[in-house]
């Protein structure tokens, strides 16, 4: 359902994403992983369209995001890091401006955001502009305009950044019950919510992929066997080279 080829970019003389690729089927939420830097944001912008690959292609649902952006962006649902949200809108406006930005029929839009609003959990704060919001509300609207239109694809860009334990819980219930239909790929930093949320987990290091294994798979390659002792066995020289 996604297939990304080969990505490549550079800004200036750094070189952000070396050569990664990687499939995800439908029913997969696939955590995507590494230190800062690694080039996590970076391949995500890519898979989404919004920055153009120096290489490589990205397949969403069969379609190419290069030659054919339009039709693999309407199968995708897109969370950038730190979300923009129109500030002076009320969380509902901002929905109907997305619904009719990505074209859902007329007939169908206040289903769509009806649905929406329940699965994001923002049915409490939907008279407040959005720049008055609280971050981890702020956070869950941009979630809510991610599944809109009922992508079969997610890329979220640390869905959970900013949310107190129990929306982080409501969050991973929500990816989970996505979970069946789709294929989702999350970036996180909170390694402890991994085995619980993603059924694979990528590593990438110096914007290359060093490990694509389940979670369990993964922890048991440090001796510890845990998922923080291998991250830090995986990523080590990096760390070095930085201190
Ligand atoms: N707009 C930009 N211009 C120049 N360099 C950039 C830009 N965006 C990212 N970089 C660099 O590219 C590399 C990869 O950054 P990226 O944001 O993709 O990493 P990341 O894995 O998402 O990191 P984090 O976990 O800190 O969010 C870093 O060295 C970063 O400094």
């Amino acid at each position: 359902m996604l297939d990304v080829r080969s990505l490549e970019k550079a800004y200036g003389s750094k070189q952000a994403v070396r050569g990664i690729s990687f499939a995800v089927e439908k029913g997969t939420v696939l955590g995507f992983l590494g230190p800062n830097g690694a080039g996590k944001s970076t391949t995500m912008r890519m898979i989404a369209g919004v920055l153009e690959p120096d290489v490589g292609d990205v397949l969403i649902d069969g379609k190419s995001i290069i030659s054919d952006r339009r039709a693999a962006q309407a199968a995708l649902g897109y969370l950038p890091e730190g979300a923009p949200l129109y500030n002076d809108m009320t969380p509902p406006e901002f929905l109907a401006f997305l619904a009719s930005a990505r074209q859902i029929p007329k007939g169908q839009r206040k289903n769509a955001i009806e649905r929406t609003i329940a699965d994001a959990r923002i049915s409490g704060v939907l008279g407040q502009r959005i720049g008055a919001l609280s971050k981890g509300y702020r956070r869950r609207v941009g979630l809510a305009g991610a599944i809109l239109h009922d992508p079969p694809v997610l890329v979220l860009d640390e869905p959970t950044d900013g949310l107190d334990p129990n929306q982080k819980r409501a969050v991973r219930a929500l990816i989970a019950r996505m979970a069946p239909t789709k294929a989702i790929i999350i970036s996180t930093h909170t390694l402890t919510e991994v085995p619980a949320m993603c059924h694979r987990a990528v590593l990438v290091d110096r914007g290359q992929l060093v490990a694509d294994d389940t979670p369990e798979g993964l922890a048991r390659r440090s001796d510890e066997g845990s998922l923080e002792s291998a991250f830090a066995r995986l990523t080590d020289q990096v760390e070095e080279a930085t201190l």
